[in-house]
């Protein structure tokens, strides 16, 4: 089976060869510390060896659901959750699944989210949609305590009753939470809904191989296993052995590492395919949280290209030259579309006549490259050999084992976001929750 590949000499006009190279023991260290268990938030690395522990149970468990579910005819399954209970499954179903699927409709259920947003706007009109829809339920929270999804639940949990009645409706909730904490737990445990547990040691953001993300993907009518084993074959390939000249997570860690000491403080991550724009979504959510405290981190940033070449292309191409730019690029399309030739020629196109489109798009994605290294922003790439679940499984592992090498060579804890808790608690003070009446009395002091 062929790998996801990385190349990173486009970056050697900004900080040398031999500076990345010399991140080899560090790296080696900081794998050891994800293995062993003795870094910074050691208590959330559930993940490093997650999917080569995903059992065969687990994986028939998940199929058994989505087929009962699937059985009921639905036509959307609604996931409730924000972040990392959410982010996964978008950017998986959305990569795998036709372009225009919620136009063209088709025998799998389609994916609708909730919960990920607090727009009044948003939960009308999926209500709205609901009311004339067959549908099933994912909720999602691993705390069981997050505000989005609890109040997105409150509603929909409502609506699923009334109009299924109390016993069918409880056959179309799942809960994927904690084991033990947390409301969700204990509003799960006295409906009967099936549930299934996030352990404790897997953050939301690494958690796209738990239930978290397995289950609504395996409902959209993808192929899990696959997705699995792509990221086993990727924890074996990224494992503490395996040297840094072929250690893929190593390398990326290391030259994004070594450009941010350079003064690249943004990294854009760039995708030639529109299926992959949640791919971008889920990896600013790694990233971001896990290394943006103590007043450190590279600023995570994504754009979909050609379109916004013509949009931030301008910038990325003279502002300040603080960027550096990760391009994933898939090498073969799924589909064959060729241009025709025009007798005419009244467009001026008859050059790119016999070409397929995706010649087009990779000549627009290598001068791209050449440009923007030209005009100050280093690129590495990575390259996807196809678009489909092994590579995409490949590919998340990837990300979270060098976000976990890149977090400890920066000297943060990978594995905590206590930034978050700043607008949550002014919230709750506007809010007037109770047990807040302090910081509810000062902040408005404040307004
Ligand atoms: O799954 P939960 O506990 O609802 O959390 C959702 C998201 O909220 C955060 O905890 C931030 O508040 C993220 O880390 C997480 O992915």
């Amino acid at each position: 089976m062929k790998s996801i590949a990385l190349k990173f000499d486009k970056t050697f006009d900004f900080v040398s060869k031999d500076a990345v190279y010399g991140y080899a023991e560090t790296m080696k260290k900081h794998n050891e510390a994800l293995h062993n268990k003795t870094g910074k938030g050691n208590d959330f690395l559930g993940w490093v060896n997650l999917p080569s522990s995903i059992s065969e149970t687990e994986l028939a468990d998940y199929e058994a659901t989505a087929k009962a579910l699937q059985a009921k005819k639905i036509e959307l399954f609604v996931v409730v959750g924000i972040g990392g209970s959410y982010l996964g499954a978008k950017a998986v179903v959305d990569a795998l699944s036709d372009s225009f699927a919620q136009l063209k409709g088709g025998d799998k259920p389609l994916i609708v989210f909730a919960g990920q947003n607090i727009s009044e706007d948003y939960l009308y009109e999926l209500r709205e949609l609901l009311k004339n829809k067959e549908y099933a339920m994912a909720v999602i929270s691993k705390s069981g305590t997050t505000t989005e999804p609890a109040l997105a639940f409150r509603l929909l949990k409502q609506d699923i009753e009334d109009k299924y009645g109390k016993e069918e409706a409880k056959s179309r909730i799942v809960a994927v939470t904690d084991a033990s904490r947390g409301a969700l737990r204990k509003l799960a445990d006295t409906e009967g809904y099936k549930s299934y547990v996030i352990s404790d040691d897997i953050g939301g953001r690494y958690s796209v191989l738990t239930p978290v993300g397995l289950l609504a993907i395996a409902v959209a009518g993808f192929n899990i296993r696959a997705l699995v084993q792509g990221a086993v074959d990727m924890e074996k390939a990224t494992g503490v052995d395996v040297p840094f000249e072929e250690n893929l997570a190593a390398q990326y860690a290391a030259v994004r590492n070594e450009l941010y000491k350079n003064g690249k403080l943004v990294e854009i991550l760039v995708n030639y395919n529109p299926k992959l724009h949640f791919v971008a979504e889920w990896w600013k959510q790694l990233y971001g949280e896990s290394e943006g405290k103590e007043g450190k981190g590279i600023f995570p940033a994504s754009v979909d290209f050609t379109s916004d070449l013509h949009s931030m292309g301008q910038y990325i191409q003279e502002g300040e030259r603080k960027l550096f730019e990760t391009v994933i690029s898939v090498a073969s399309p799924d589909r064959e579309v060729r241009i025709p030739t025009d007798p005419e020629n009244l467009d001026g196109l008859n050059f790119l006549a016999n070409k397929r489109v995706d010649e087009v798009n990779k000549m627009a994605e290598l001068g791209t490259m050449i440009a923007h290294v030209d005009g100050g922003v280093p690129n590495m790439l990575i390259e996807l050999p196809k678009l489909n679940e092994y590579y995409l499984g490949q590919m998340i592992y990837f990300f979270e084992k060098a976000c976990g090498l890149s977090g400890y060579t920066l000297g943060v804890n990978p594995f905590d976001q206590p930034g978050v808790e700043a607008y949550k608690k002014n919230m709750f003070a506007l809010l007037e929750k109770p047990g807040f009446e302090e910081e509810t009395k000062a902040i408005k002091a404040r307004l």
